[in-house]
């Protein structure tokens, strides 16, 4: 992949996973307002956050009259029905949402989650046109191409599953990257990214991919030409790491022939 290959804008989403009590993330979520405005960032970037379901009124109330967008960490397949626990693509629409993250390595490990269930999420939201951020990556770290090809396992029944139009965000994250002290290495990233793009380009619909694991401030101008953006965990919940990692994004956005 080249830089000819990125979009525009790049993408900068956090998943908030379930490290934040109501109080907590309602001071961090009006902390990523403050810092994106201050940077005008959502001029350049497309700024998303994954709170818990219990958050997501409160992002809406902390984002109304803002660009960040926001969004679940999960979703089920259905709209209505006797679903215990469950939470619906119809209720995230009903708040706002207009992303919302499936298939995560967590689920996948700990809940069960597989690439048919994570199909059958992905058509429920883009029917109700909320962009799904489908997280993708292999378990151990082997060769690249076994990278892809567990990546190409995950990728094709979402693709099959959805209408070839649909908007479409591909969380590349190595499953041995995430909560682990660095991230994939840069220049594993960057081939593999440039394969998963080999693999994704012949949707009709935008297919943009980006890089999760264990990510924060120093990773994306080593990987800007590959990737749409990145996929924060941890290393942002610090409000001041937040703000170096989101000004280094704008920076290198900027700086790119126009
Ligand atoms: O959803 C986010 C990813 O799983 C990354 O989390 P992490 O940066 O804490 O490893």
């Amino acid at each position: 992949m080249t830089s000819r290959n990125v979009a525009e804008r790049a993408i900068v989403g956090v998943s908030l996973k379930m490290y934040f009590g109501p109080a907590q993330t309602r001071f961090w979520l009006e902390s990523l307002r403050e810092i994106v405005e201050e940077l005008h960032a959502d001029d350049i970037l497309d700024v998303f956050v994954l709170p818990s379901f219990l958050s997501i009124p409160t992002a809406q109330e902390v984002f109304c009259g803002s660009r960040i967008e926001y969004g679940a960490q999960d979703v089920h397949w259905e709209d209505r029905g006797a679903f215990t626990g469950e939470v619906s693509a119809a209720d995230l629409e009903e708040l706002g949402c207009t992303v919302t993250a499936i298939g995560h390595a967590e689920r996948r490990r700990l809940f069960g989650e597989d690439d048919e269930t994570t199909a059958r999420k992905a058509e429920a939201l883009a029917r109700r046109d909320i962009t799904p951020i489908v997280c993708i990556g292999e378990a151990t770290q082997e060769s690249v191409d076994e990278a892809v090809a567990a990546c190409r396992r995950q990728i094709d029944p979402v693709v099959a599953a959805i209408p070839d139009t649909a908007d479409l965000v591909f969380a590349y994250e190595p499953v041995w990257a995430i909560g682990a002290p660095t991230p994939a290495s840069p220049e594993r990233i960057v081939e593999i990214a440039r394969r998963l793009r080999e693999v994704t380009g012949e949707r009709g619909g935008r297919t943009r991919l980006m890089y999760g694991g264990s990510a924060g401030p120093g990773l994306y101008p080593q990987i800007a030409d590959a990737v749409d953006g990145l996929f924060f965990g941890r290393f942002v919940h610090d409000t001041d790491n937040l703000r170096a990692a989101i000004t280094e994004i704008v920076r290198e956005v900027a700086g790119r022939p126009g």
